[in-house]
């Protein structure tokens, strides 16, 4: 019934127990602080109605405004909201920024609707929450289903009540205060801690890895454009519809171009068609996970032939699944470690736009890749020096931010 906020929850105690936090405190950390549930009642374009439900959970906010990003998808449920909201909270910890956790969306799909009533659908959503965001408040992003223009029409709409403040929401188009990087840099900052890990895990280069990646959408098309760019053999890649798969690498500029003039990778001359399922027990160095949550439940698990997996997806894992990955020795690299890229870029959009002032593609790469770099050492450090995994370690960090900064504000 709650699955996605409960598995997210397990993850928490078991990292709250390592620290030895009173039951107050797990309580004060795990509730979300405020959630809105909201009707997004619009025209469609036949002349009917169309009746929406929106959602944005406020998760957390002691080390700055809520921050997290806005799902358009028929999954979209309170459940899933506050588990992805409370995600972020320990994200934006881990790599140490100064915001807190929210998300949230809509639940439609964008698929079947025209760009007009997705405009609609966001401008209604906009109008019924305009009051609880802002950009010392709550910063709404991109995520699965939306995009820049979406952003654009947020920062528009809520001009209309605010006046202009386009620090309101990130990930907007770089033409309209959007930073330089944004678009990439999820993708990017899932290659560079694929880079690190390896590096300093395994002692070994990016360079000859095989690597597969389930999902080709922002996240996805960019983590394997810029792995393959480092030397990794990309050698399958899916979305929605199925997979293709080459065993010499799959040609991702090449791929790119097909999927956006089909909508799809399947149908690729450069690759083989495949399943989900095969690409997932692909034997890889590297299996990264870049679509939606709860993919491996423990039976995938125990098939997956991956070395490392890396989750570019935000819960792809259930603990079960987990359990099963610790036993075979496969190493995860947790989402709220794998994928911040995208909120790390989404902190710089929002200070350039405080400060009215435009950085270059280089100083973003370089404060994003220090970023990757410092949180990577940090986790790998801290499940060495406990012995537990990756995940465990990372939110004991992020736990141990947001609760010190708690302690120190006062409740
Ligand atoms: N955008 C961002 O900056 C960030 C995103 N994330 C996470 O990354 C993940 C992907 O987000 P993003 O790339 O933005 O979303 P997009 O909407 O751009 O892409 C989602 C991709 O997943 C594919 N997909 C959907 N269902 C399946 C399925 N059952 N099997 C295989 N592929 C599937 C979609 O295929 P199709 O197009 O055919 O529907 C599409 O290729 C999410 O978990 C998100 O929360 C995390 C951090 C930041
Ligand atoms: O860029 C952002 O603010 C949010 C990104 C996001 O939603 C995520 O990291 O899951």
């Amino acid at each position: 019934m709650h699955a996605f906020f409960e598995a997210t929850n397990h993850y928490f105690q078991q990292a709250a127990a390592i620290l030895g936090l009173s039951d107050n405190m797990r309580v004060l950390l795990e509730t979300p602080e405020r959630e809105l549930r909201v009707e997004v009642a619009i025209e469609l374009d036949s002349g009917q109605i169309g009746n929406f439900i929106g959602y944005r959970v406020q998760h957390d906010n002691a080390r700055g405004p809520f921050k997290g990003g806005l799902r358009y998808h028929p999954t979209v449920d309170e459940d899933e909201a506050r588990s992805l909201a409370s995600l972020m909270t320990w994200k934006t910890a881990v790599v140490d920024i100064p915001f807190g956790g929210g998300k949230g969306g809509v639940n439609c799909d964008p698929n079947s609707l025209s760009r007009a009533e997705v405009e609609r659908i966001t401008r209604r959503f906009t109008q019924q929450i305009h009051d609880f965001i802002g950009p010392d408040k709550d910063i709404p992003a991109p995520d699965v289903g939306t995009d820049a223009q979406v952003m654009a029409w947020i920062a528009n709409e809520y001009s209309k009540f605010h006046g202009h403040h386009p620090a309101v929401v990130t990930g907007k188009p770089v033409e309209l205060h959007g930073s330089l990087g944004r678009e990439s840099a999820t993708g990017h900052g899932v290659a560079v801690v694929t880079r690190e890990y390896l590096r300093l895990a395994r002692d070994r280069p990016v360079d000859g890895i095989t690597v597969a990646v389930q999902g080709f959408g922002n996240v996805g098309s960019f983590t394997a454009r810029e792995l393959a760019d480092m030397g990794a053999k990309v050698v399958a890649v899916s979305d929605a519809y199925g997979a293709v798969c080459n065993p010499d690498g799959l040609d991702i500029p090449a791929l790119q171009q097909h999927a956006a003039a089909h909508r799809k990778v399947v149908g690729f001359p450069g690759g083989q068609a495949a399943t989900n399922e095969h690409l997932l027990t692909t034997e890889v160095d590297v299996l990264i996970p870049a679509a939606l949550g709860g993919v491996f439940d423990a039976k995938l698990a125990a098939e997956v032939r991956a070395g490392a997996i890396v989750e570019a997806a935000n819960s792809p894992t259930w603990p079960e699944a987990d359990e099963v990955f610790q036993r075979r020795g496969i190493a995860v690299i947790p989402d709220i470690l794998a994928n911040a890229g995208g909120v790390i870029v989404s902190y710089f959009e929002w200070v350039q736009n405080l400060q009215h002032f435009r950085w270059s593609i280089e100083q973003v790469r370089a404060e994003q890749d220090r970023r990757h770099v410092e949180s990577v050492a940090a986790v790998l450090d801290l499940a060495r020096r406990q012995g537990v995994s990756l995940r465990t370690a990372a939110f004991v960090l992020g736990i141990q931010r947001v609760g010190r900064a708690k302690v120190l504000a006062g409740i």
